[in-house]
Formats: C-alpha cells, structure tokens, sequence
C-alpha cells in the first residue's frame, strides 16, 4: 500500500510539521456518520450516507468551518454531523476527512498554477482512448500510466473502435509494464447498439473504484453510459441543491457500476485531460515496476535511472543479460520504464508527438 504523499493541504507552513502527525479526530463528534463523497458543486458536497450499508441514503453536505481550507474531493471518506438524513432541504456537516489511500492530482494550467488533488482513494486510472477517430496519442497514455503509477494506482488501458483499427500496436506496447488492457467496439445503429467487450470492462472494474479519463470524442460516455444506465441522474442531487446544470460542472464525480460483484464505482472527471506530474519522484515511479526497483539497489547514490545517468544499474543489468533473448526483454523493460519517466517532463498535448510508437 502506497504511503500518504503531501498534497496541497501540507503547503501551509504550520510548526511541528513531520514530527507529529496531524490529527482531525475531535472527540465532540464521536457520534459521526460515515459518508463517501461522490460530487462536489460550489461549496456544496453530494454523499453517501453508510456507503453500502443497510441505511445508504444520499444526502447534501457542507464543510465545517474546523476543517478551514482543506479540500474535500470525490472518493473521500468523511465523517458527518448534523441534519443525515437526506430529506429534502436537509444539510449536514463534514467534520472529518479520512486518510487518503491514493490521490490524483490533475495538471497545472494557466488559469490554476497548482497541482490540486481531485479524487482521493481510487484504485485504477482507465486510460479511455480510440483506436482511430480521434488516433491515439501515446504520450498522453504514458503521462497518464506515470500519474497513475505514482499515485499508486493500477492502470487500465481502455481501448474502444476496434472496429476501426487493430489494438495490436497498442496493446504490445502497454501490457508488458503492467497495464491492463480492454478492448471494446460497437455495433448497431444508436437505439439499438451493443457493445463487445463491455463484460471485459465490467470485469476489470468489478470491486474497485477507478477513475476514468479520455479525450472529447474517444468514447467515454458511449461506456459510462452503458456501464451507469442512470449515470447523471444519479447525481443530480447536487444540482438540485445549487440550481446549476450538471454539465456546466467540471469537477469529478462518482458514479456506482450495477451488476457487478462487489462495490464498484468508476469516477467519471469531465473537462481533465491529464494528471499532474509535477510531483512524480523517479524512486516512487519505479515502484511500479518491481524487477527495477530491486535492481536500481545497486545504483549511485541519487541515481535518476535516466538514458545518460552515469553508471545507473538499470544499464549494467541490460548488459549482463545471460543472453540475447533476456537481453531484449530487460531493454524492452528499461526503455518503458524510461519513457515513463520523460513523459512527466513534457506535455500531454504536444502538437508533435507521433501518434503511434
Ligand atoms: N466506430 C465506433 N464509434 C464509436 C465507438 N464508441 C463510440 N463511438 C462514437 O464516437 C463518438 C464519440 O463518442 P462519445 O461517447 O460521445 O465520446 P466522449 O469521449 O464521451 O466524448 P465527449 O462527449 O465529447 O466527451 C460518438 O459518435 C460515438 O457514437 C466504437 O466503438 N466504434
Ligand atoms: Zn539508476
């Protein structure tokens, strides 16, 4: 299990920082309820009173003025005070924000220089991405896997119109660092359309939370659609509250995957096209890939395990290979984990990067 990374809320300077753990317990709300945040709009907080428990209810939520700046995001385990219930016009307070498994942040912009987190406690980073119209951009795959990998979640190659070109490329390319592939299709006019591979999809779901993400035009909502037969209905709570239209809102939001085995959520972030990486340190990259990780022992001090860093073991394991065919597997295996690596110092949208390796 990953260890809690600093986010934003660490930023502010405060004494006894690093030596002692902060804590939100307060004693005085020792009758909290526990809730899951499935979408936030203005101030205003969507939850899921007892998470599927026997009294699951949803209900509107604010933030408690103890809890100051701290962002409270989809995904998060809160506790809550005050009015539960959930009956129209009722409105409760968060008071707590639980320990954070995992976070994605996504990307700085112009309008935002920070690094913000925007789901907490996710398991999976879905790559949606189509074969063709619009093509694939690997490096916006890769940046994706790094943010994924470093946030300590697994990432889940989405692969739709296969109809329109063969996933071979593609998945040769991901599945030998660990990224799962999907493949999907569809067939049919609209109304009637089915698509192949959804039970595939369904099934790497199945249990986890994850966090799906793609370009306009790939796809996603053909999937969320067909995996959430409700999907934005299911969240219109929020909208009720502030009067806003739902698709004027950017920000996450979580949505329950039906006929699945265990509690499955997916996090569908409309208006992100990436993750930060800002933050990625190579040493926490490479914990991705056990193999590396296990070697780079053996390297320099502060050693970046890039192409041109002296003496990296990562180089002196490829050459040390027993033979020709280990060789090339542990070259294939260095040279992925490397371009994951760069991947965080460019930039999602680069105009010239190829679409196909
Ligand atoms: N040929 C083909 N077309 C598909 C497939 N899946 C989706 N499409 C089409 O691709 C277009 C984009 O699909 P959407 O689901 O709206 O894509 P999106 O990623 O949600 O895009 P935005 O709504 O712009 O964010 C639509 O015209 C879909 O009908 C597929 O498997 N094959
Ligand atoms: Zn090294």
């Amino acid at each position: 299990m990953p260890t809690r990374r600093y986010d934003e809320r660490d930023v502010r300077v405060r004494p006894g920082r690093g030596s002692r753990p902060r804590t939100k317990q307060r004693p005085e709300h020792a009758d909290a309820e526990t809730a899951l945040v499935t979408g936030v709009d203005r101030g205003r907080y969507a939850v899921l009173v007892d998470p599927d428990g026997p009294d699951e209810r949803r209900a509107i939520a604010m933030k408690a003025r103890e809890l100051g700046r701290e962002r409270v995001v989809p995904g998060d385990r809160v506790d809550l005070v005050g009015d539960t219930t959930g009956d129209d016009g009722s409105l409760s307070r968060i008071v707590r924000i639980g320990e954070r498994r995992t976070v994605l942040r996504r990307t700085a912009d112009d309008t935002d220089p920070v690094e913000r987190v925007i789901v907490a406690n996710a398991d999976q980073l879905v790559i949606v991405t189509a074969l063709a119209d619009p093509e694939p951009r690997t490096r916006m795959i890769d940046r994706c896997v790094a943010a994924a990998y470093d946030a300590g979640m697994d990432a889940l190659l989405a692969l739709t119109k296969a109809d329109l070109a063969d996933p071979a490329d593609l998945v040769g390319m991901y599945a030998p660092i660990g990224v799962r592939v999907v493949v999907t299709r569809t067939e049919g006019l609209k109304e009637s359309r089915t698509i192949h591979g959804l039970e595939d999809v369904r099934a790497a779901l199945d249990g986890r939370t994850s966090v799906l993400v793609g370009h306009s035009g790939v796809g996603k909502s053909t999937l969320v659609n067909a995996l959430v037969p409700d999907a934005y209905r299911a969240v219109g709570v929020v909208n009720d509250v502030t009067g806003r239209g739902r698709h004027t809102s950017t920000s996450a939001v979580a949505l329950r995957v039906p006929a699945t085995a265990g509690p499955t959520w997916v996090i569908d972030t409309p208006g992100v096209r990436s993750f930060g990486l800002a933050h990625v340190d190579p040493q926490h990259l490479l914990g991705a890939f056990a193999d590396l990780a296990e070697v780079s022992q053996e390297c320099p001090r502060g050693c970046t395990h890039s192409d041109d860093s002296p003496d990296c073991a990562l180089d002196d394991w490829v050459a040390d290979s027993p033979d020709d065919v280990t060789r090339a597997a542990r070259a294939a295996r260095v040279e992925s984990f490397r371009r994951l690596l760069a991947s965080r110092l460019g930039t999602a949208d680069d105009p010239r990067e190829p679409s196909r390796p």
